[in-house]
């Protein structure tokens, strides 16, 4: 296979305020916006930022569970939006989601073992051994006993019941797991416990992962990738190392600088996160984080920066920091990202 699993080229999700009675346009939150992106076989892409910028909903476009603006998500090449009902089945076969709250997406009538099988069975029948057998196994991969397949989530602790959500997300054997906020509902140890075995199972089954969170020491800890979202749209995309080594866009360097460091060694960088979030509903004009930012210049307030790429496979957003000049200002953000990934 040729090409990345997944492409996401210009993604855009407005949502209608209001039925809009009797007003000529109705407000919209405007809760991603013209986002791109590509990811790798057995590669993890973090997406990163503050509440509201659009990381869960980013993750809900992704399974289609809600339809775009704009936009399109390739899944081996494929335009998901085009697939009937038993293709599109097929196609979330590969892509499976872990939630945040493993309370909520368990259901909680069912048995440890029912929860975990219950996605094969909706594709087939298994017989009472099979199941058994096929539960033994899931619960095993993620370091549970296979003893507690007849227990009820509200039995088990918090870690237990999210490796119970990470196990059922591997019934289908996916290439792609999209992870939103899946470490944040947990304490630090049990969270680290966790991230290991999801980068265990990348390492032994080649499954790549969307790993949503806002906790840049979790994002450092498990991607390869990183994407910078902020109210809606990415704002630097760099390989992990690099962003947190030198982070390009004042607004990653304002969220590394706020972020508790846990390594002395590291220089704490200047740029401070003032002010509030602006709305999604009324975003500011050019660069949405000019109200914000410490470096910004005329430019920034009425033109909104294209991604550029820079050096090591980067792409940034910022008039400033990564003026667009020459052919850069010709390509869309899409090509952008293909580039810096090429
Ligand atoms: N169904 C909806 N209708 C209207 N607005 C929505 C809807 N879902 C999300 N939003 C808005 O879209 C924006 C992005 O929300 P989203 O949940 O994607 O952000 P997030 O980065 O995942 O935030 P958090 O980390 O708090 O979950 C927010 O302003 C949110 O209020």
């Amino acid at each position: 296979m040729s090409g990345p699993l997944l492409k996401v080229e210009n993604l855009t999700k407005h949502y209608p305020l209001g039925a809009g009675f009797l007003k000529k346009t109705i407000p919209v939150v405007r809760a991603v916006e013209d986002v791109s992106f590509t990811v790798e076989p057995g590669e993890t892409l973090c997406i990163v930022g503050e509440s509201g910028c659009g990381k869960s909903t980013v993750a809900r476009l992704l399974m289609r569970l809600v339809d775009p603006t704009g936009g399109r998500v390739l899944v081996d090449g494929t335009d998901i939006a085009g697939l009937k009902k038993d293709a599109l089945r097929v196609s979330r076969r590969r892509m499976q989601m872990v939630f945040q709250d493993p309370f909520s997406s368990l259901n909680p009538r069912l048995t440890a073992g029912e929860i975990i099988t219950e996605p094969v069975e909706n594709f087939e029948r298994l017989s009472r051994k099979d199941r058994k057998a096929l539960a033994a196994d899931l619960l095993r991969k993620v370091g549970l006993s296979p003893e507690i397949m007849h227990r009820l989530p509200s039995e088990m602790s918090g870690g237990q019941r999210q490796r119970l959500g990470i196990a059922r997300a591997l019934a289908l054997e996916p290439s792609l797991i999209i992870a939103d906020e899946a470490v944040s509902a947990l304490d630090v140890s049990v969270q680290a416990q966790i991230l290991n075995l999801l980068m265990d199972l990348q390492q032994q089954m080649g499954i790549a992962f969307v790993f949503i969170s806002h906790d840049l020491s979790v994002v450092e800890h498990i991607g390869h990738r990183v994407a910078v979202m902020y109210l809606g749209r990415i704002v630097e995309l760099a390989p992990c190392d690099a962003l947190f080594a030198n982070p390009v866009h004042p607004y990653t360097e304002a969220l590394i600088a706020a972020a508790p460091i846990p390594d002395p060694e590291r220089v704490r960088l200047q740029v401070p996160l003032e002010g509030e979030i602006p709305s999604p509903v009324n975003p500011p004009s050019g660069c949405t984080f000019h109200p914000r930012c410490p470096l910004a210049v005329e430019r920034c307030r009425v033109e909104v920066p294209s991604l550029v790429s820079v050096a090591d496979g980067r792409v940034v957003a910022c008039h400033v920091r990564a003026p667009a000049c020459g052919t850069n200002d010709q390509l869309s953000a899409a090509d952008h990202i293909a580039v810096a990934v090429e």
